[in-house]
């Protein structure tokens, strides 16, 4: 793709400096504000493991039954649950030179708060509050969780809890919902290819039709020397080409994109889930891939497909009716990493250094600068839309929309399925269709800003993604049985 003639060379960097903006979507809200955790909560023996990432730890805990949730501080009735989780930052992320730059909480729920949520429909947005702790909380936290021996070690021998954080993000548990429920957890990645609609599926075993749905025709069946691939595809063959032991992911995400492809996506999900899928039920994780799961595991995955002794078609089936269920949001999620990703990365990278040359400290995009980079965004679809002409895109937006839609194509989504008659009021959940009494719900998360510094990062793993599946191509290399 070309870059865009619109770019000016000597654009000014400073929100001050930029065009006002033309929706007034971000401007009305006020900042996020910290409460004071409630005491009920400030028990750090009472929060127990959840999981993590590189940056955050995820703690939760549920409030005795008779706890008047709406009887607490106005902002805590938000959340209008008695499960909750608390998101508290780790040290060692904070530290790293790529760290996100926006690392306090407050920042994060004002980021997600004005950027990412005039993006997508609210019932798939987070509620987020940002609480202060009492001042040994973090360290007993960290002393509690670490005593466990809950983490997995590949992020307990990496990071702690930051004791130095005052503030984190208190929200809803969104892995529970009613008494019995199938929690699963996507990490879609990128939705899009780049200059094409097709992916060449290099890193999947050549795929059976399914019984139920034929091939899309967005995917083509026999990939060729200078085919498209989708970066996801692309990557899966890096990184088994580094690491002889790691198996290739089957999935294509664009197969989350279109009804007839999700049966591929759940076949893929199941047969390889790496960190695109983890499952729990009933809180407890399900690693997919292993023989035996356990009974609670069976009797609530059978239970739920009206009595079904098979729990793993159990999850099959759920996994894709709720899926079907979620293609228009993830339609929304791709369509939005795209947009934000209309430049070559050459270019993007250019832009980075001459960015960077204009001061001696790494680059950042401030709150202020990003609800302008989120308004000028929404105004210049909304032009695209009304087929008038869109506003010019300058260097720092064009490197302010990349980092947003770096940050979309590393969100996950937490997906919950209950049994109920009832939809559980407050909740933004809807029945399942074709599931007897069953609601699910389905939220967006770890929706905080990359940094603008790992602009070099990305353009020297995305050249390095490219030139394996180009030399692999050209070479008629055979990837996972495909021949290029
Ligand atoms: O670069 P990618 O596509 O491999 O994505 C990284 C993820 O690897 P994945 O390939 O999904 O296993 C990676 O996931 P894991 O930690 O490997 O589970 C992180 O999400 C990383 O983001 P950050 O550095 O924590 O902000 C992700 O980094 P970026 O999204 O900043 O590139
Ligand atoms: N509100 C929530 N309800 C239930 N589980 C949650 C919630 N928020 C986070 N989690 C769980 O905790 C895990 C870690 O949280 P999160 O992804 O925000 O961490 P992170 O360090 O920011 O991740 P990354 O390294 O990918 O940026 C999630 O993958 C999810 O399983």
């Amino acid at each position: 793709m070309s870059c865009s003639p619109a770019i000016k060379p000597n654009s000014p960097i400073s929100a001050a400096a930029m065009d006002p903006p033309s929706t007034n979507r971000v401007d009305s809200a006020v900042n996020a504000a910290a409460v004071d955790l409630p005491s009920i909560l400030a028990q750090p023996s009472a929060w127990t493991y959840r999981g993590e990432g590189n940056a955050n730890l995820v703690v939760a805990t549920t409030m005795e039954a008779d706890t008047d949730v709406a009887a607490m501080d106005p902002f805590l009735k938000r959340l209008g649950t008695h499960h909750v989780i608390l998101r508290v930052a780790k040290s060692a992320h904070a530290a790293a030179a790529d760290a996100p730059q926006a690392h306090s909480a407050l920042d994060m729920a004002t980021f997600i708060t004005h950027v990412v949520n005039p993006l997508f429909p609210p019932a798939h947005l987070p509620a987020l509050i940002p609480v202060c702790l009492p001042p040994t909380f973090l360290t007993e936290l960290r002393d509690h969780i670490d005593a466990t021996g809950a983490r997995p070690a590949k992020r307990a021998n990496h990071a702690h809890i930051d004791p130095s954080q005052p503030i984190a993000l208190l929200s809803p548990d969104y892995a529970r919902l009613g008494d019995h429920t199938l929690c699963i957890e996507i990490k879609p990645k990128w939705l899009f290819v780049k200059d094409s609609t097709e992916c060449a599926r290099p890193n999947s075993p050549p795929r059976t039709p399914s019984p139920v749905h034929t091939p899309s025709p967005v995917r083509t069946s026999s990939p060729s020397a200078g085919s498209q691939a989708c970066r996801f595809c692309m990557h899966q063959l890096l990184k088994a080409a580094k690491d002889p032991h790691y198996a290739p992911s089957q999935l294509c995400p664009l197969d989350f994109l279109d009804e007839a492809t999700v049966p591929d996506a759940v076949r893929a999900l199941l047969a390889t889930p790496h960190n695109n899928l983890r499952v729990w039920v009933d809180g407890v994780p399900v690693s997919v891939t292993a023989p035996e799961w356990s009974s609670v595991a069976v009797d609530t995955l059978c239970d739920m497909s009206n009595g079904t002794t098979d729990a793993r078609s159990a999850l099959t089936t759920l996994l894709t009716s709720v899926l079907l269920e979620l293609v228009p949001v993830l339609r929304t999620l791709g369509d939005h990493q795209q947009a934000l990703d209309q430049f070559d990365p050459v270019h993007v990278h250019a832009e980075y250094l001459a960015l960077a040359a204009q001061s001696v400290d790494p680059p950042r995009i401030s709150l202020d600068e990003w609800r302008h980079v989120i308004a000028r965004y929404l105004a210049r679809r909304a032009a695209v839309e009304a087929g008038t002409s869109p506003p010019a895109v300058d260097r720092f937006q064009l490197l302010a929309e990349y980092v947003l839609s770096m940050t979309l194509k590393d969100c996950s989504m937490l997906i919950t399925v209950s049994k109920g008659d009832e939809l559980p009021e407050g909740e933004a959940c809807k029945r399942l269709p074709g599931g007897e009494g069953l609601v699910y719900r389905a939220v967006l998360l770890d929706l905080d800003p990359k940094a603008l510094a790992k602009v070099p990062q990305w353009f020297e793993l995305d050249g390095e993604i490219r030139a394996h599946f180009a030399n692999g191509a050209a070479a008629g290399a055979d990837f996972a049985g495909v021949k290029l």
